[in-house]
């Protein structure tokens, strides 16, 4: 069979099949050749091949018989990888059939539901340290892409601190240890606008066999779905169809299943069976590596810049929201140093990241600290400062007394006073309290970091 004749006969399945499951499931495949009455394909996975042979080679048979070919019979076996082991990651995470030697003859990559990978997020940029080793070494298991040990992966942390970096990193991986996987990595709001797109074409079929199809399954920012019904469950079923089958689900979220409010009962239950891992806020050390392998990354594009001694530390020091802010700075320094041609000295630094500094400088009172207390807590504000000795407030009130000392530089004295006029001592021991609790309480662990997390952002 020619090269025109196949185009011809795609031309027909596609009205015959329509866009989205020729796209998908017949564009991928790679025509060998026919003999004796038998046309034999190429599909790219097992999966793809059995699923093609059963829903699609009769239309393939009945095309190719319209035009003029003579066949008995469609033959799909699954094509050996011929992807070189070093080959470096393609740009996009999109299932294996469309990698580039399979690209779809017809149809817009629209049609497949993945986003796009960013290139720089890799394990090799991603520097490790105690705020993130855990979420690092589960990331890395999973990139793997050996027997699926737990199921989800949950990745949960403040704003621009990796977790999206990490997941891009195990696609990337995957993309070149096992291109045989489909691996699929996008964010809850596209998944839900895939969704809807689906429901207003009614294709619904189509989404729910893609997603079922799926190997390996990121889903970042999950809490998005958050209060949205629909979704919600179709991300519940998609979910269970693919743990059922040993697939690999893995879930970023700005914070713990069990905090993600609106979100389904079942679906928080689901999301923590697996392994949790939090990524803490930053440490000065964790910090200062960004930098400095940021930096390193820097000199080729900037070879004569000169860096002074103490600038990184100070940055390091000063700037502690989030990765991506402190990366934001590192960038405006060098695109400033070269275009007055100048070195990094720490004068021109904070001349330079006057506004960064400046934000990093913002003050938590007190009074912010018991209004978020008060509303995590779901206790009245006046209870915290005021006298009741209740479990379910005094805890929070200790919480609030905690994040107090630790968040502000007011004195003990100072503190008590904005506590309803209580003395430094019962301060000092309510802080005890939580400092001795948190070691042991994970739960209450988990409450402070996030509380944390929310009133320095
Ligand atoms: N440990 C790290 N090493 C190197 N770069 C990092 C590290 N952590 C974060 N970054 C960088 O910080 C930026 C923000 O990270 P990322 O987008 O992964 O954050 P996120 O946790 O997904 O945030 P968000 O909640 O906003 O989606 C990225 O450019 C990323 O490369």
């Amino acid at each position: 069979m020619t090269d025109e004749t196949w185009g011809q006969v795609c031309n027909q399945l596609q009205r015959a099949v329509g866009q989205n499951n020729f796209t998908t499931w017949i564009a991928p495949l790679e025509p060998v050749g026919l003999t004796d009455g038998v046309a034999s394909f190429h599909a790219p996975t097992k999966f793809m091949r059995d699923w093609v042979s059963r829903n699609f080679a009769e239309p393939i048979l009945r095309e190719m018989r319209s035009a003029g070919v003579i066949v008995e019979r469609v033959e799909i076996s699954v094509m050996k990888n011929t992807r070189p082991a070093n080959a470096a990651p393609a740009p996009t995470a999109r299932p294996a059939a469309s990698s580039p030697r399979h690209q779809p003859r017809t149809g817009s990559e629209e049609t497949l539901p993945g986003a796009p990978l960013d290139a720089r997020f890799t394990f090799d940029n991603f520097v490790v340290g105690k705020p993130n080793e855990l979420a690092h070494a589960a990331a890395k298991r999973v990139a793997e892409g050996g027997p699926v040990t737990f199921n989800p992966l949950f990745l949960y942390g403040g704003v621009g601190l990796g977790k999206t970096h990490l997941m891009h990193a195990i696609a990337h991986d995957l993309q070149v240890q096992r291109p045989d996987l489909r691996v699929l990595y996008l964010s809850a709001e596209q998944f839900m606008y895939r969704f809807v797109q689906a429901l207003r074409d009614k294709q619904i079929m189509d989404f729910k066999e893609m997603f079922r199809s799926i190997d390996v399954l990121m889903v970042d920012d999950v809490q998005f779905i958050a209060g949205k019904e629909s979704t919600q469950e179709e991300f519940f079923h998609t979910f269970n169809a693919l743990v059922d089958q040993g697939k690999q689900i893995v879930i970023s979220a700005d914070r713990a299943p069990g905090e993600i409010k609106d979100l389904e009962e079942r679906i928080k239950s689901r999301l923590s069976c697996g392994l949790v891992v939090d990524l803490h806020p930053t440490d000065y050390e964790l910090r200062l590596g960004i930098l400095q392998t940021k930096t390193d990354g820097y000199r080729n594009q900037y070879p004569d810049l000169q860096i002074a001694p103490g600038v990184l530390e100070f940055l390091a020091h000063r700037i502690t929201s989030n990765v991506r802010i402190l990366e934001g700075a590192l960038t405006r320094l060098f695109a400033y140093a070269s275009l007055i041609g100048k070195e990094i000295t720490l004068d021109l630094a904070q001349d330079c990241l006057k506004d960064q500094l400046r934000q990093s400088e913002r003050k938590v009172t007190v009074e912010e600290i018991l209004r978020k207390v008060a509303e995590h807590y779901n206790v009245r504000l006046s209870d915290l400062v005021g006298p009741k000795r209740l479990r379910a407030i005094a805890r929070p009130r200790q919480v609030a007394m905690f994040l107090s000392k630790s968040l502000t530089t007011r004195s003990l004295p100072d503190i008590g006073r904005r506590f309803g006029g209580r003395d430094h001592t019962t301060i000092m021991h309510g802080i005890r309290k939580i400092e001795e609790l948190r070691a042991s309480d994970t739960q209450l662990a988990e409450d402070i970091d996030l509380l944390r997390r929310l009133l320095e952002s």
